[in-house]
């Protein structure tokens, strides 16, 4: 089956520092897919790599088994990836509403529209004329989840999206993660705590050093086998 996107033998970093040795990963229409790893080993750098945030240096990215020929700033909108960036990035000039509305520049359609958001998080309604960076973190991540859904994305981008957040928000932002996922989208979750890619996720990619170091099926392997592999 042709994967939704795939990395093949991607290298890619920051100036002259390369990140991401050879990385190959891919996910399938509505998969569950994590990519896991300590701190700086390039997670983020993936996901910036999709965005056209960092340098591509070879390799390729295919979407639904076309490669795209040059990776820019839009390249993850227009092929329907949307991402929940690390640190959530709400922009603090603008409303609840008007950083819901960035989501949808783009006017693809789909089941996602403002009401929607606001059926899903209604603390975004009650506060929807407030700036975004007033609101508490859980809240401005509600915000950040609303503004890619908005997107009617077919790929979800997460990035250690509860990174931050008390345990009650997590376990909230964790069971509409499970709901999302049951509306067919597919997941791609950067994570570190392996609770919520075991809850999330059924595949996982094991990231160290910009390369992938190992990968399966997250049912077939126990939580301190994980951790173990994550701390090699
Ligand atoms: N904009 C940048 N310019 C230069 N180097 C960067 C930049 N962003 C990240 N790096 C470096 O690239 C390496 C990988 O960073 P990356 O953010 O991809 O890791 P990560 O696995 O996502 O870690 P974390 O969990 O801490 O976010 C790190 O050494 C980091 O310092």
């Amino acid at each position: 089956m042709t994967a939704l996107l795939e990395l093949r033998n991607v290298v890619a970093g920051y100036g002259a520092a390369r990140i991401l040795h050879d990385l190959n990963l891919s996910i399938g229409e509505g998969e569950r897919v994590s990519v896991i790893g300590r701190n700086g080993v390039g997670k983020t750098t993936i996901v910036n790599t999709l965005l056209g945030t960092s340098r591509f240096m070879g390799g390729e990215v295919l979407y639904r088994g076309r490669a795209l020929p040059k990776i820019a700033g839009h390249t993850a909108a227009t092929c329907g990836i949307a991402v929940v960036p690390q640190g959530r990035k709400i922009l603090p000039n603008l409303t609840v509403a008007e950083n819901l509305r960035l989501g949808a520049a783009l006017g693809r359609k789909g089941r996602w529209t403002i009401d929607e958001i606001y059926r899903l998080f209604p603390i975004l309604h009650e506060r929807r004329n407030s700036s975004g960076t007033a609101l508490s973190g859980g809240q401005q991540q509600m915000i950040a989840i609303g503004r890619a859904l908005m997107a009617n994305p077919d790929l979800l981008i997460l990035d250690e999206p509860c990174e931050g957040l008390a345990p009650v928000i997590v376990d909230e932002i964790s069971a509409i993660f499970k709901n999302l996922a049951a509306t067919g989208v597919g997941i791609l979750l950067i994570e570190q705590h392996l609770n919520l890619v075991r809850e999330i996720t059924d595949r996982f990619y094991v990231i160290s050093k910009g390369s992938v170091v190992r990968s399966g099926h997250v049912a077939s392997v126990s939580q301190h086998d994980l951790q173990t592999s994550i701390m090699q």
